[in-house]
């Protein structure tokens, strides 16, 4: 009886919790997203920008946004050492794929990078939100996230969820309603199924 109304309140109570992957080319803003997202979210101010650096290995961030505990695996977008994301790949449930925009000779890199990352298996159905990242009131140059979206035009979607949001990691304009955004597709979609679902079995064994 007691496992019983223990199941029932760990249904009703206990937060799913979901691996967000940060991906993008270097200087992309990932990190500074990341610190962003903490200073947003919860009572911990994230270090100020000038005191990032470019990321070598893991960063890890985690907050609980929407109902659900997120985890974000913020990686270095270096060309070395880009070949660390796959290993991350597997027990993902969404990627963010980070892109300046005020950066438009850097669109190509983004977009052949992102475009690998689309086409590895252990990716299949992870929803993406891309984020055209500075926009900033020091920085007019951005492009819309419209005209990302068209700059980039993504073909090897297999049928995925993909969302394009502007924000600014600097000052946090738009991070709110892309994370919740984000969430409600986690939330709804096959692969958080299939993860959980392995999960569970694994459990089992
Ligand atoms: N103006 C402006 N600058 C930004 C914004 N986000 C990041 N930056 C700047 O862009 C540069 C790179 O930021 P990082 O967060 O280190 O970039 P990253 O994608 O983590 O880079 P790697 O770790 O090398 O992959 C830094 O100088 C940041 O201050 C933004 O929203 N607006
Ligand atoms: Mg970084």
């Amino acid at each position: 009886m007691f496992s019983l109304f223990y199941g029932l309140w760990k249904y009703l109570f206990t937060k799913t919790e979901y691996h967000i992957l940060v991906l993008g080319i270097d200087k992309a803003g990932k990190t500074t997203l990341l610190e962003k997202l903490k200073s947003l979210y919860s009572n911990l101010e994230g270090l100020p920008p000038d005191r990032i650096v470019p990321t070598v290995g893991l960063n890890i961030g985690r907050i609980e946004a929407s109902n659900a505990k997120l985890v974000f695996w913020d990686l270095g977008g270096q060309i070395g050492l880009r070949t660390i994301w796959e290993k991350y790949y597997e027990e993902a449930h969404a990627i963010i794929y980070v892109i300046d925009a005020t950066c438009p000779s850097l669109f190509e890199d983004s977009k052949s990078a992102l475009e690998k990352v689309l086409r590895h298996g252990d990716l299949q159905g992870a929803p993406l939100l891309i984020l055209a990242n500075k926009q900033w009131q020091d920085l007019p140059g951005a492009v819309s996230a419209e005209e990302l979206a068209r700059y980039l035009d993504l073909k090897e979607l297999d049928g995925r969820l993909c969302m394009f949001e502007a924000v600014s990691a600097y000052d946090g304009m738009g991070i709110k309603f892309a994370i919740d955004r984000l969430v409600e597709v986690i939330e709804r979609s096959k692969r958080t199924e299939s993860l959980r679902t392995r999960a569970g079995a694994a459990g089992h064994l």
